[in-house]
């Protein structure tokens, strides 16, 4: 019998001195006592959790070493989970997640970094005006959606401004879901559709400076700024400021929204061809007898997806837009 990296009669093994006084693993404390939280946002290495309803600050625990600890993060905490001003919770367990949104290395930040952990859904907002809509990085986020296997919603803000049939054309033969809401102008304020489409999910809200983000989460969450603001006073840091993704419950724990204030770009070298494509059964299936190494994007000789269109098989719209899709991961770009 073997045990570990040495074998039974291993005596360079056991006849070794043993320098250690301290044993390794004995006084290893065992987190039976931990509790539950989720991590609402992050601030230069402190956590504000949400904990039976109460915010609660922790910092890393040292087993937990360099690992990273994100928004939407269920956690595992120790020590004191009062939340009383000053107190100081430990994190000592991630619990595995189930999606990670990622962003690539870029100009903006060297480190290939995980934004936020257990959504399943990326709401992209987007005005129909003012400002004018910004299809390719539209295309950017759906990329990062479905590389992420989060279901994509795209959320058409402005609707007294413009009509959405233009914008919409251009993603209906992906088979993107989408709701329009409109928060000024005569009929403003019904978010009927959009809530039904969040309830019982966690839904990433993204989105560039100005098409009306923090005016639909206010009008989602009434109390969302006032929320923000109690974290920014904890961690030092003005009212309405946060540059961080930041968790927030709806009314009624009808479900959860991340908002992304401090998301200015996403860098989708990471994303890989073959993970795009699952993302579309239809035409994955279509790959198959494509040679290997094949991107299955425009001028692939001998794709699969061309052959397809040529049988008649495959909508050649749907093939240009998911075509569309993996063009727009190399594209470098600021929301
Ligand atoms: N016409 C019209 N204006 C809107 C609507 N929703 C928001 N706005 C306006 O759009 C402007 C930008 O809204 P914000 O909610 O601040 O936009 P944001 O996306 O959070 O932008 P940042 O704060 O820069 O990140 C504000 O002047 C809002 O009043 C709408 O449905 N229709």
């Amino acid at each position: 019998m073997t045990t570990g990296r040495y074998g039974e009669h291993d005596h360079e093994h056991y006849e070794r001195p043993r320098r250690r006084t301290r044993p390794r693993t004995k006084d290893r404390p065992s987190y039976d006592d931990a509790v539950d939280a989720r991590v609402v946002t992050v601030d230069r290495g402190r956590f504000t959790l949400l904990l039976d309803g109460r915010r609660v600050m922790a910092m890393k625990s040292r087993p937990l070493g360099r690992k990273g600890v994100v928004v939407g993060d269920h956690v595992r905490v120790v020590g004191d989970t009062s939340g009383v001003d000053g107190s100081l919770a430990r994190i000592v367990e991630v619990v595995p997640r189930s999606t990670t949104l990622r962003r690539t290395a870029d100009d903006d930040d060297p480190v290939e970094r995980v934004i936020v952990s257990n959504a399943d859904q990326l709401v992209v907002v987007t005005a129909l005006a003012d400002p004018e809509p910004r299809p390719r990085l539209i295309d950017r986020a759906l990329v990062a959606a479905y590389d992420a296997q989060m279901a994509p919603l795209l959320c058409l803000t402005k609707a007294d401004l413009a009509d959405p049939e233009v914008l919409l054309s251009t993603y209906r033969s992906l088979g993107v879901p989408w709701v329009v809401t409109q928060l000024r102008g005569e009929g403003a304020g019904d978010l009927t559709e959009l809530r039904d489409r969040l309830r019982g999910r966690t839904s990433v809200f993204v989105g560039h400076s100005g098409v009306g983000k923090s005016t639909l989460v206010n009008a989602l969450i009434p109390d969302a700024h006032r929320e923000v603001g109690i974290v920014n006073a904890v961690t030092g840091r003005g009212r309405h400021t946060s540059t961080s993704a930041y968790l927030l419950e709806l009314p009624d724990a009808e479900g959860w929204i991340i908002d992304t204030p401090g998301i200015r770009s996403f860098g989708l070298a990471h994303v890989q061809p073959e993970n795009l494509i699952e993302a579309f059964p239809d035409l994955d299936e279509m790959t198959e007898t494509c040679p290997r190494g094949c991107s299955h994007g425009t001028g692939e000789p001998e794709c699969g997806l061309d052959e397809a269109i040529t049988a008649g098989e495959a909508d050649a719209d749907r093939v240009e837009s998911f075509r569309r899709l993996l063009a727009a991961r190399e594209a470098s770009s600021d929301w």
